[in-house]
């Protein structure tokens, strides 16, 4: 696995603790540690976490090398938590005590950087014995940290793939509701897909395949072009400064296809923010009203949105608070959701959220498609998507609505509508993807992010 490089140079502009000795490299495990807890225990984003602007200080602290291998150790220790987990408890001769949580974030780091990451082993342990002595919770705990991760060195090689093929990495909730909603195979295919990093999706304004060869990838059935590992910052890969291209996974670049023919029609997108459906919409000759609650989250639509050289209006608000008179011809509810279908990418997802947040989230979006309805006239085209892979957020949402609002109806998604959809969409026509849905052959080339969308039209 390819991470940033190993060797601690740089010692963090702001330290852990006043007692913390200047020790090259402790700086960045002693972040990713208290990262850890921060996702597991208050439940906290890791990108939130990791913002450049308003992230966790002593991560803005340090540098972006720093910053790269922190976010590394996280993704990967997220990742892998359970089996991490498995290998741990496994060379203990009694379970760690509930409340020495800060012993078990210090080993999962340690421990996620030998049993997967491209980082000198010695290096990982002395940090993490290091880590253990200058926190008080743990300094007792110093040897058993060595030894344990000392353990890890020696049996990775023969215990990690049994361990691998043993574990479940994901919170019982989590497969208990996938294992409903898909079945045992399919749940398989879903975990199993988990545990690759997604590959980078791009959404052209044309010539998809030529794009393909300039960026080194491939077309996906769906017309998204698809790059497994891009190398270099993505500002720098050609089309960025011409704003041919945008990042998109070919999943979410689906719902927007779903609008018939939009061309000089005035359409919002509700939830609108980062704006890569709003551009579809621009590109694809919509007169788009952008609504965004969030300044920041307004704020990089736009930019992104200069740099397309792409127009809409913008509109910095709670979609709850629009006139139902707007009257737009059609709408774009991409509602917030619990993301439970970007796990490749944010593997902190599911260890930050839990069913209640699911059921809430369902009730938002309720409400938000009940305003959704009222801003199109009858006849009116509402489109409803989000990136969950729980019915509850999708194809139960819509059996619900459906029967108590009475004023929409499912216009159903024809297979041959857009080109590589038909194995994507429901007996009643809407779309459901997953990270198990298109195989490409390659692991690293394959997935879809999981997401769920439905065309409604408003019938009174
Ligand atoms: C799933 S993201 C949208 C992603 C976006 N459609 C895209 O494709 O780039 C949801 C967005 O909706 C915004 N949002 C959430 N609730 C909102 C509300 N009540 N009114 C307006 N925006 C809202 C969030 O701040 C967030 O930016």
């Amino acid at each position: 696995m390819n991470t940033p490089a190993s060797a601690p140079r740089k010692t963090s502009k702001i330290r852990q603790k006043a007692d913390t000795p200047d020790i090259p490299g402790l700086a960045v495990r002693q972040t990713a540690a208290k990262l850890l807890a921060a996702i597991v225990e208050q439940k906290t984003s890791l990108d939130g976490l990791t913002d450049e602007q308003h992230g966790q200080p002593h991560y803005r602290a340090l540098d972006s090398r720093d910053r790269g291998l922190v976010r590394a150790i996280l993704l990967t220790a997220l990742r892998y938590r359970r089996t991490i987990e498995a290998l741990i408890e496994r060379r203990l001769e009694r379970p760690l005590p509930g409340n020495a949580t800060t012993l078990s974030h210090i080993l999962h780091v340690g421990a996620a950087q030998i049993l997967f990451l491209d980082l000198p082993d010695h290096a990982a342990v002395d940090l993490a014995v290091e880590h253990a002595k200058h926190d008080p919770r743990t300094r007792r705990f110093a040897n058993l940290v060595n030894a344990i991760l000392r353990t890890l060195i020696r049996i990775k090689e023969r215990a990690l793939p049994a361990a691998l093929a043993q574990t479940v990495d994901a919170p019982d909730w989590f497969v208990e509701r996938m294992r409903q909603t898909y079945g045992e195979e399919k749940t398989k295919a879903i975990l199993a897909a988990h545990r690759v990093e997604a590959p980078l999706d791009f959404t052209v304004k044309e010539n998809a395949a030529e794009w393909a060869k300039t960026l080194g990838g491939i077309t996906t059935p769906t017309g998204s072009v698809r790059v497994s590992k891009p190398e270099g910052a993505i500002s720098t890969l050609p089309g960025y400064e011409e704003g041919a291209w945008w990042i998109q996974d070919a999943a979410a670049a689906l719902p927007v296809r779903l609008f018939k023919n939009i061309s000089g029609k005035s359409v919002a997108d509700l939830c609108a923010a980062p704006g890569g459906k709003t551009a579809q919409l621009a590109v694809r000759g919509a007169e788009v009203t952008a609504v965004e609650q969030s300044a920041n989250r307004l704020r990089r639509l736009q930019e992104n949105f200069a740099r397309l050289r792409l127009d809409a209006s913008f509109v910095h608000s709670n979609l709850l608070d629009l006139p139902d008179e707007a009257g737009f011809d059609a709408v774009l509810l991409d509602a917030p959701c619990s993301s439970t279908g970007t796990v490749r990418r944010h593997p902190d997802v599911l260890w930050a959220k839990d069913v209640s947040d699911i059921e809430k989230l369902a009730d938002l979006q309720y409400k938000l498609l009940q305003k959704a309805v009222s801003l199109v006239p009858v006849g009116g085209t509402i489109v409803f998507s989000n990136c969950s892979l729980d019915r509850l957020e999708g194809e139960a949402l819509i059996d619900r609505f459906i029967a108590t609002e009475k004023n929409v109806k499912i216009d159903a998604i024809e297979p041959d509508e857009i080109e590589g959809i038909a194995p994507l969409l429901t007996e009643r026509g809407e779309l459901r993807s997953t990270p198990a849905d298109f195989d490409l052959g390659f692991p690293q080339l394959s997935g879809l992010d999981g997401f769920y969308a439905v065309r409604l039209n408003r019938t009174r």
